[in-house]
């Protein structure tokens, strides 16, 4: 079965990298394009900064762009992935599941929502059925699916292999790239020879989204996960990837052993986009390196090392690729999902 699908806020930086990975998809044929009213109505190919390092695809360039608005997207839409700036996603999306579309998003609006799946398939494709309470309560006939923050996707696997030893408390330390910030986000001089500590609440939603992740459902509801979380966000001068420092205190005594073997083994998904290994651990001291690493898997892998045991857990460094498994990738997969589990 062949699923259409549409983008929205696919002239910007992640809906680019949607773009890349929807075009050449099995599952999904990319028929819609949205962006604001200014883009509306022009084809893409002038309207969007084409930024990823291989050509716009031709079909892709010639395409209509429309507004983001239930009114100018097609009703046989199967499946809409939505990259928008989170006060407009909070506006449009609600509106869309409303009229009836599934939404996958990768914007930071109502993640936290209890009726709201937030999931990385690998880890917790069952919050996925919290979408019948929320159809129930909202009545709604279409349905919203978030992806996690960039920084928090990155650490959640390896927490998540760690977990059957009792995690207690996290403390966790960022490296960030500077395309989490968007092309503009950052400026030149600001962020060459430099180093910034602080993104803008990063840290609040590492701590809050890595619970939920982590938590249970119980066919109605999440329950977080009660781990103590504290993480410090840092920006610095590279261009993909995110590189963290984690440290881990779990209940049952862990070796370093243990815990890379926790790690190798976490099961990966037989779903298209999901790689097998999901986490690749390296035994060399020195990695994961962003410019070495961030494409393993096709960008989609965590890699993790530098295990090392602690009075009361373990300490590690963990990299994923923040626009493919931090952004789009996540939204494709988590569309995958739905597809699997026969919400579309
Ligand atoms: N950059 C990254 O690596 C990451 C970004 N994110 C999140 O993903 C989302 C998108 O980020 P990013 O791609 O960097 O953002 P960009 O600013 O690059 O792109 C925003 C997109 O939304 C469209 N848009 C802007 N305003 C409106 C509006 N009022 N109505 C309809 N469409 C609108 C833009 O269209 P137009 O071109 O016409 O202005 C563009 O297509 C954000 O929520 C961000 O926080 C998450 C993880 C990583
Ligand atoms: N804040 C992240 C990127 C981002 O946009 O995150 P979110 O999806 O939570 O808005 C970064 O700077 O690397």
């Amino acid at each position: 079965m062949t699923v259409t699908a549409g983008i929205l806020g696919a002239t910007g930086a992640v809906g680019q990298r949607l773009i890349q990975l929807l075009e050449p998809h099995p599952d999904f044929e990319l028929v819609t394009l949205t962006a604001s009213d200014a883009s509306a109505g022009h084809p893409y190919r002038d309207v969007a900064k084409w930024r990823i390092d291989a050509p716009i695809p031709e079909t892709i360039a010639e395409m209509t762009v429309r507004r983001t608005d239930p009114d100018d997207i097609p009703d046989d839409i199967d499946l809409l992935f939505s990259s928008l700036p989170s006060d407009v996603g909070k506006r449009v999306e609600p509106e869309l599941c409303e009229a009836g579309y599934v939404v996958s998003s990768n914007s930071s609006n109502d993640r936290t929502a209890p009726d709201v799946p937030l999931t990385i398939p690998e880890v917790n494709a069952g919050h996925l059925d919290v979408l019948e309470v929320q159809r129930e309560e909202r009545g709604w006939d279409g349905a919203l699916v978030k992806n996690p923050n960039c920084s928090t996707i990155t650490m959640v696997p390896t927490l998540a292999a760690l977990d059957s030893f009792g995690i207690e408390q996290i403390h966790v330390s960022t490296l960030q790239a500077v395309s989490g910030a968007g092309y503009s986000g950052v400026s030149s001089m600001e962020i060459i020879d430099n180093a910034i500590p602080h993104i803008g609440g990063e840290e609040q939603k590492m701590e809050a989204e890595a619970c939920k992740l982590l938590g249970a459902f119980d066919g109605r509801e999440i329950n977080w996960h009660e781990a103590d979380v504290a993480a410090s966000c840092n920006r610095i001068p590279t261009i993909d990837g995110h590189l963290e420092n984690v440290w881990v205190e779990t209940r049952d005594e862990i070796t370093t052993e243990d815990a890379a073997a926790a790690m190798r083994s976490y099961e990966s998904l037989d779903l298209h986009s999901s790689p097998d290994p999901l986490i690749h651990v390296f035994e060399e001291p020195d990695r994961p390196q962003p410019r070495l690493d961030r494409l393993h898997g096709n960008g989609m892998a965590v890699t993790a090392g530098g295990l090392r045991e602690t009075s009361n857990g373990v300490q590690y460094n963990c990299l994923a690729h923040n626009t493919i498994r931090g952004a789009a990738g996540a939204s494709v997969l988590n569309g995958e999902l739905l597809l699997r589990d026969g919400w579309l």
